[in-house]
């Protein structure tokens, strides 16, 4: 499983385009019949996705995690975000529509990845983090979704957030995971932007059109700098960092969380006039 190490802020300052791309995007993740993990020095998150098309995926236990299984110490939040999927976790056969959530605890042994249609087969994002206790699997529909309306028509941030893990919603030891989704005509999120410096937070873009591209900014709120990411690109964002982004159309983002606390709105502001 390939590794991203933690980036000092002082360091990041005099980072190249070449240079960000390789420290903080996980691109190329999205393969036929593949599941492929990056395992992050941030909260020691792994960021993967599993696409299944011809048949059944299994997660393996990387050599990294010198674990029995990969849950063996670890808790998991997939969500679906194609084509109709279904998650086996040890035994118990989960069914997600796109936009769906499944969180596995830690524990269980095996968790295996399908698609219902191999013409129009499923994504799974996941993200996985250490976890101390084991905590129930859990399936939640985007139905069932804490929803936040934010942003306006006027500053073209029309978009519904949507809370799936989180304190108020399933439990887990430390992962916070949701769905963003953006009205048409809108392109920003999360701006104005935040740091938290209690968690890591990881993007992951997908839904954009084709010959579109999202632009993603990170860094202090004072020392920006951006790249433009693709389709199926996932950032990692430090806890020093903002991480927010503005498309060339509309598009939708899961983002996850891992770190000292479960309480999304545990957020340090700043404002846009304070930007640079
Ligand atoms: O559109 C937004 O704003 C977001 O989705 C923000 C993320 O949820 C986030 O950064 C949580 O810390
Ligand atoms: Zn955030």
């Amino acid at each position: 499983m390939k590794v991203l190490h933690s980036v000092h802020p002082e360091d990041f300052k005099t980072y190249d385009t070449a240079l960000i791309r390789e420290r903080f995007l996980i691109d190329g993740t999205v393969q036929t019949d593949v599941i492929n993990c990056v395992y992050t020095h941030y909260d020691r998150m792994i960021v993967g996705t599993a696409n299944p098309v011809n048949g059944e995926l299994m997660l393996e236990n990387y050599s990294n995690l010198k674990a029995d299984c990969f849950l063996e110490r670890r808790e998991i939040g997939i969500i679906n975000v194609a084509g109709d999927g279904t998650i086996i976790a040890d035994g118990q056969a989960y069914e997600l529509k796109k936009f769906d959530c499944l969180y596995i605890g830690k524990g269980v042994k095996q968790v295996l990845f399908s698609s219902k249609s191999s013409m129009h087969p499923a994504v799974f994002y996941m993200l996985s983090a250490p976890a101390h206790k084991a905590y129930p699997t859990t399936f939640m529909a985007i139905s069932d979704a804490a929803k936040v309306e934010a942003g306006d028509v006027a500053t073209a941030n029309l978009r519904t957030i949507n809370k799936y893990i989180h304190a108020d919603g399933i439990k887990s030891c430390q992962l916070v995971m949701g769905l963003t989704i953006l009205k048409p005509g809108s392109v920003w999120n999360t701006m104005p932007p935040h740091t938290h410096d209690r968690r890591m937070e990881a993007y992951f873009y997908f839904d954009l059109p084709e010959g579109q591209k999202i632009v993603h900014y990170m860094g202090e709120g004072k020392e920006t700098r951006h790249i433009m990411v693709n389709n199926y690109d996932a950032v990692v964002s430090p806890p020093w960092s903002i991480h927010a982004g503005s498309g060339t159309s509309n598009y939708n983002f899961i983002w996850g969380m891992a770190g000292e606390n479960l309480d999304y709105t545990d957020m340090d502001a700043i404002s846009i006039s304070d930007l640079r």
